[in-house]
């Protein structure tokens, strides 16, 4: 133990230097980002006021020296404008009223706990007695609506006044405590005696083979590990970055950033009860990082400590993020160097379980890394597997786990159009980081969202699923009312998964209830996610008018969808006169994205383009993911040689549905776990019902029979098999519409999903005995051939994601296998054996005359 403190004390005289270095180097950037720019406007503002004062002309001086010094070229004009809107909008911010984010007229309840696995969580939390609000609040104008009416002081300086008045939360030290962990210590002991082993030698036991030495060095190297993770949270850098983050957030975000007020409210409330609250963001950009932190923190709520990656740990802003709760992990943990490094696993679980013990709030990014594509991602297992187990040992009596959503009108990254072509990621450096958040601070990125989900009470989902013992149900049979309980078809998606924390001696259903609560958790945040003016605007585009349109049209069509979107349940990220919404949108995407001449407005024809108009197309793609495979499945049935145009039976509509959404299970999440396939392509059929795309038939002959099956099907002997019961449905058909709407209607769903079809089906055809990087960029080489000769016209198929996805599904179902060598990963076509995965695709991906348009 002496030995530990030495090395401890060590430690930590470096950490305390180095956080001063970084201290200082912080300091000198903040007076660089933040002076000239803000002290130049006040200056300009008082100078203004001055000016006005003494009976002088209004005109700044600087704005005489720049209009006598240069000639009026347009990008002076254009600067000069800009100066006086930015000078205009400081009087407006000093002088005006504090103007409310417009409110759409009615929302959708924000984000609800699942009303079949958690239905206590749902009702709890609330406020009976008052109506929920459905208001947004920009947090950025909380510090200004409080000292609205305070002294002159706080009134100009509000943002600081607040940040002084934050509550300071107490942060412990959670390292001594890991310290003494029995399963951190017992990993020190494993690693000295496997270290000690005379049939494992190292070079270094070569040298120093002493237990006391190896001891002494195995403490340091695991003193160094938990040092590496631990975070440095602390209230005074919490406020400094509070402070920090307004006056960034302001400049970033030109459109705010909002938050509903009503799940604050209820995050109080939940905060009060006193159990750990775990946040499970889906992850978009490093700045949700801070933009999580920044919201709870205003709102009063206690930051949490955040699970980073080890990519963000670069200097200065890793002390940054540190300092702001941020501890981190190691990424790449499978088949990496890191996969058998038992010390880091104990670090890490102790570190995780004692800060929840320790009353600490936790946050981690349930997809790992930030969504490539803006479609949510699958879960990753490893630290909702640690709570999980916390729970299940007794170290914690519950957790709370709260889905949280964000979105941006323009994305604060970039684009990730490199890495869809097939390019490496860029990595975090500290120069890189510079570069971006300059970038990022001279970008308007419009408005922001930051949401949170109804707290889920983790014990609720625990017992649920283990009530129910739905784990193993039956996932092949059709969807009568007997098995329609609380089912789950995980079980495909299962197994497949893994993570350095289920040791070997993990049960299955351990892992299955890991899953299926992550799969919960990302559905229920990405079902909640606000949609931005962005992504309905490049849905469009990509869709109903991708052919191009005008801009009369476009706003149409817009308009259109956003009433729909808001009828299906969707939240919007944005409200008010849709003409000014529309192009503020367009200006987001921007003139590289979207092509604008003499009144036309269309996607501009480019790969890199369809990619960047993609991502944020992708949020209202995976919310029509459903409706648009029944339909692809619809016109896969219409296009066989002998088929009825007029009609389709119901069944054979659900096979050819359930068929493409297997293919599409690395797509998207369907469904809560806690709802099987069928119910999804249920709901979808009656959505395409209900638009007029296709009419159930009144036939008396049909519907007698139908309710003959199901007053039949009530009184047969419970222990009858599903299998031997007649199938209801059997005889239901639907007449397919072929009125102009309804077509339109067909033809924007077979364009949602088409782009992927392609990018399968040519990966299908570029399969080889190769490794998995030539397999992707020899497809991702035919996409573009396709796209650039014109024989495939969805740029956006040219996607990494979308082929890696597709290698998934055919190394599932056994066309291809996969293997690593010399650390390479390997792929191996099998001889194919009858109709197989791909065969289904080519039949998905069919040309129709619908699409010819
Ligand atoms: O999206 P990635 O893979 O760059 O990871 C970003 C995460 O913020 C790392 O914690």
């Amino acid at each position: 133990m002496d030995s530990i403190n030495h090395v401890w004390t060590v430690v930590e005289n470096v950490r305390v230097a180095s956080s001063a270095a970084e201290l200082a180097i912080f300091t000198a950037i903040l007076y660089w980002f933040f002076t000239s720019s803000r002290v130049a406007d006040m200056l300009e503002v008082v100078g203004e006021r001055v000016g006005g004062w003494c009976g002088r002309d209004t005109s700044s001086l600087r704005h005489a020296m720049r209009t006598r010094k240069r000639p009026h070229t347009d990008v002076y004009a254009k600067l000069d404008a800009e100066m006086t809107s930015r000078t205009s909008s400081l009087y407006r911010i000093k002088n005006g009223p504090v103007v409310p984010p417009p409110q759409p007229a009615t929302r959708p309840s924000a984000g609800l706990a699942c009303a079949r696995c958690a239905p206590l969580s749902r009702e709890s939390w609330q406020d009976t007695k008052v109506a929920e609000s459905s208001a947004v609040i920009n947090i950025l104008d909380i510090g200004r609506q409080t000292f609205a009416n305070g002294g002159v002081v706080s009134r100009y300086l509000c943002d600081l006044a607040q940040c002084f008045q934050l509550t300071n939360f107490d942060y412990g030290d959670i390292v001594p405590k890991v310290v003494k962990d029995e399963r951190f210590q017992n990993a020190i002991e494993e690693t000295i005696k496997e270290e000690l082993n005379p049939g494992k030698k190292k070079e270094e036991t070569k040298k120093e083979s002493s237990y006391a030495a190896v001891r002494k060095r195995v403490e340091a190297k695991a003193m160094k590990v938990l040092l590496d993770i631990s975070s440095a949270m602390s209230t005074n850098v919490l406020k400094l970055v509070a402070w920090l983050c307004h006056k960034a957030v302001r400049r970033v975000a030109g459109g705010g950033c909002g938050t509903r007020a009503a799940c604050v409210e209820r995050l109080r409330r939940a905060n009060a009860a006193g159990l750990p609250l775990v946040f499970v963001p889906l992850h978009r950009s490093h700045f949700d990082y801070i933009l999580v932190t920044f919201t709870l923190y205003l709102t009063g709520l206690r930051p949490p400590l955040v699970a980073a990656g080890d990519n963000m740990r670069i200097p200065f802003f890793g002390w940054f993020l540190r300092g702001c709760g941020a501890f981190y992990i190691r990424r790449r943990v499978d088949g990496s160097e890191y996969h058998e490094d038992s010390i880091y696993k104990s670090a890490l679980r102790a570190y995780i379980l004692n800060s929840l013990a320790a009353n600490n709030n936790l946050e981690f990014f349930i997809e790992g890394g930030r969504t490539r594509t803006g479609k949510p991602q699958a879960p990753k297992a490893g630290i909702l597997s640690v709570i999980l187990e916390a729970y299940l040992e007794g170290t914690i009596d519950d957790a709370l786990l709260v889905p949280v959503t964000l979105n941006y009108d323009k994305l604060v990254d970039g684009n990730f159009v490199r890495e869809q072509l097939g390019m490496p990621k860029q990595m975090e450096t500290f120069w890189s980081a510079l570069r971006g958040i300059w970038r990022t601070l001279n970008t308007n990125h419009g408005g922001i969202r930051v949401d949170f989900n109804q707290p889920i009470s983790l014990k609720e989902l625990v017992t649920s699923f283990q009530k129910y013992n739905h784990l193993k149900a039956a996932t092949d049979r059709p969807l009568t009312p007997t098995n329609n309980n609380l089912t789950m078809d995980i079980d495909r998606h299962i197994l497949n998964s893994h993570s350095s924390f289920y040791g070997a001696n993990v049960s299955a259903d351990h892992k299955m209830m890991v899953e299926a609560i992550g799969r919960h958790l990302v559905y229920d945040a990405a079902v909640s996610t606000p949609l931005m003016c962005t992504n309905v605007v490049a849905y469009v585009l990509l869709t109903e008018q991708r052919a191009g349109c005008t801009l009369k049209q476009l706003l149409d069509s817009f308009e259109a969808r956003s009433r729909t979107l808001v009828m299906e349940g969707r939240d919007l990220g944005y409200a008010g006169d849709s003409r000014t919404v529309l192009k503020h949108a367009m200006d987001m995407l921007g003139r590289g994205v979207v092509s604008r001449d003499e009144n036309r407005v269309r996607a501009q024809c480019s790969v890199a383009a369809a990619l960047e108009l993609s991502y944020y197309a992708n949020s209202v793609v995976a919310h029509y993911a459903a409706p648009a495979i029944v339909v692809t499945a619809l016109e896969s049935i219409l296009a066989e040689p002998d088929a009825d145009a007029a009609y389709v039976r119901h069944n054979e509509l659900m096979t050819r549905s359930l068929e493409l959404c297997g293919i599409m299970g690395h797509e998207f999440i369907l469904n809560a776990p806690c709802h099987r396939t069928e119910e999804g392509i249920q709901d979808a059929l009656a959505s395409l019902v209900q638009s007029d795309v296709l009419c159930t038939i009144q036939n008396d002959n049909v519907l007698d029979e139908q309710r003959w099956s199901q007053r039949f099907a009530k009184t047969l002997d419970e222990d009858m098999d599903d299998e031997e019961r007649p199938d209801p449905t059997r005889n239901i058909k639907y007449r397919i519409s072929n009125k102009p709407e309804a077509l339109t209607e067909r033809r924007r769903l077979l364009r949602t999903l088409r782009p992927l079809l392609e990018a399968y089906s040519a990966t299908g055809k570029c399969l080889k005995n190769a490794s998995q990087k030539e397999v992707v960029t020899a497809a991702l080489d035919k996409l573009t051939e396709d796209f650039t000769q014109n024989r495939m016209i969805y740029g956006e198929a040219v996607s990494t994601d979308a082929i890696r996805n597709c290698l998934r599904v055919l190394r599932q179902s056994g066309v291809i296998d996969m293997y690593t060598e010399n650390k390479i990963r390997m792929i191996r076509p099998n001889e194919p054996t009858g109709q197989n995965i791909l065969d289904q695709v080519q039949k998905f991906n069919v040309q129709t005359p619908l699409l010819e348009k």
